[in-house]
């Protein structure tokens, strides 16, 4: 297994980086460029392993997709121009890629089965194929339909009203997909608020769709129109470089065209209660999703409680919150944020067993975990465990450790962010 020694010690951080594009929104235009009708251009769009098993997936369901100079082209003909994949549809790593996908998919038909790597294998699918099968769908995977591989032949659906067991935009967003090719209006309600960039992009593709508080309804039949869609910067990439200035001495970071659609910035609110130096330059407040400059310079943190309809806004931001909070002063408790265990990894015992090795006082329990303060980072061989946010998680921890960090499977990185150790190193610098 490939393994790097990373930048350990470091002094400062300075500079200005750009943030690479949002994944979650890079894989929706692929996927409403492809089932809207005419030629969607996205610029920004995210090159990470992510987001081009989408790409690669839609090709294998026969829509055109050209890239040139970074800038995408995607010829969509309606939901009715895909055709059936005469190959298997690899999602890789990317729990959006299937989710999504199965909602278009049970639509259409014609059969197509869908597999990944062996973390997706691992991740639960009856939250999605649920709901689906009831709308009509045929679908069948190992264990009852819970997990990789996946077949399905969609059908002609009916709409349901269906409240979702957990707060996930895949499922919410799946069911969406779903929703707009049945036979009439679906009703979606939501534990909590969960991102929206789907509903945001319904719009923007000259849709329609009605949110009441937690209620959303979609009515079948619509058709969408081509657009130029733009990426902003991924707030969860750019979390890694703000906790990094936060926590590493004589730091002063600018970050570029963040994202800042509200369902996504739990980790500026934890930040702010946190105590720490951060400005915030809006920029594009009335785009179909905003965007902003942020200024991050070291802090003095305070150690807080993170809890309830916050953690579906910062929910992949959880381990690097965690290494922030083993800086701040006192003790930092997550709790309700039980989805972490069925992400590309269980996210709360492979940060805790990471963090611990480097010399963090931090304990998981059943729903979280509780992390000490004022820690002082030593050294060791740690993992990423091929999952991309404990892989960044621990190159940030390695920044303020006084002895030799080895880092193992360091590629699971390029998931969601590919020139990420070009950036860390031009701050360094
Ligand atoms: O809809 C999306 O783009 C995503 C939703 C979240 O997953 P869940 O829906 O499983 O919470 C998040 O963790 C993932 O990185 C991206
Ligand atoms: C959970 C993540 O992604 P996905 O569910 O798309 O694999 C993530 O990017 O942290």
């Amino acid at each position: 297994m490939e393994s790097v020694k990373l930048k350990t010690n470091v002094n400062r951080l300075n500079g200005k980086i750009e943030i690479p594009g949002d994944k979650s929104i890079s894989h929706r235009s692929v996927m409403f460029g492809a089932i809207a009708h005419g030629e969607t251009t996205v610029t920004n769009f995210l090159p990470g392993e992510d987001c081009l098993s989408t790409i690669s997936c839609f090709r294998k369901l026969g829509v055109r997709i050209e890239e040139e100079n970074g800038k995408l082209r995607i010829y969509g003909a309606g939901f009715e121009g895909l055709s059936e994949p005469s190959e298997l549809l690899d999602v890789g790593n990317s729990g959006t890629t299937i989710r999504l996908l199965m909602g278009i998919l049970a639509g259409r038909p014609f059969f197509s089965t869908l597999v990944g790597d062996q973390s997706i294998g691992k991740r639960p699918m009856t939250r999605v194929t649920d709901p689906l099968k009831q709308m009509g769908a045929a679908i069948d995977a190992r264990q009852n339909g819970a997990y990789t591989p996946i077949a399905i032949r969609g059908g002609n659906l009916t709409p349901i009203h269906y409240q979702l067991p957990v707060a996930s935009a895949q499922v919410k967003s799946a069911l969406i997909l779903a929703g707009l090719q049945a036979d009439g209006k679906t009703t979606i309600l939501e534990p909590a608020e969960t991102r929206d960039h789907t509903e945001r992009m319904i719009r923007q593709f000259g849709g329609e769709i009605e949110k009441d508080n937690r209620v959303i309804m979609v009515e079948g039949g619509q058709k969408l129109t081509a657009q130029a869609v733009h990426v902003p910067g991924d707030i969860s990439s750019a979390a890694f470089f703000l906790a990094a200035g936060a926590i590493v001495p004589e730091s002063n970071i600018t970050l570029k065209n963040v994202g800042l659609n509200p369902t996504r910035t739990g980790m500026i609110e934890v930040l702010r209660r946190m105590g720490a130096n951060l400005e915030l330059i809006q920029k594009n407040k009335d785009s179909y999703e905003p965007s902003g400059d942020l200024v991050i310079k070291t802090s003095n943190l305070t150690g807080t409680v993170i809890e309830g309809d916050i953690i579906p806004t910062l929910i992949d931001e959880i381990p690097i919150i965690a290494l922030m909070a083993t800086q701040a002063n006192g003790t930092t408790v997550i709790k309700n944020a039980e989805e972490l265990k069925v992400k590309e990894t269980n996210r709360i015992d492979t940060v805790v067993e990471e963090l611990q090795k480097l010399g963090a006082a931090i304990e998981a329990t059943a729903d979280g975990m509780i992390i000490h303060g004022n820690s002082r980072l030593t050294g060791g061989t740690v993992s990423s465990h091929g999952d991309h946010r404990i892989g960044m998680m621990l190159a940030i921890a390695a920044l303020l450790c006084d002895g030799e960090v080895l880092l193992e499977n360091p590629e699971a990185i390029s998931v969601s962010y590919p020139n990420f150790f070009s950036h860390l190193n031009k701050l360094i610098q």
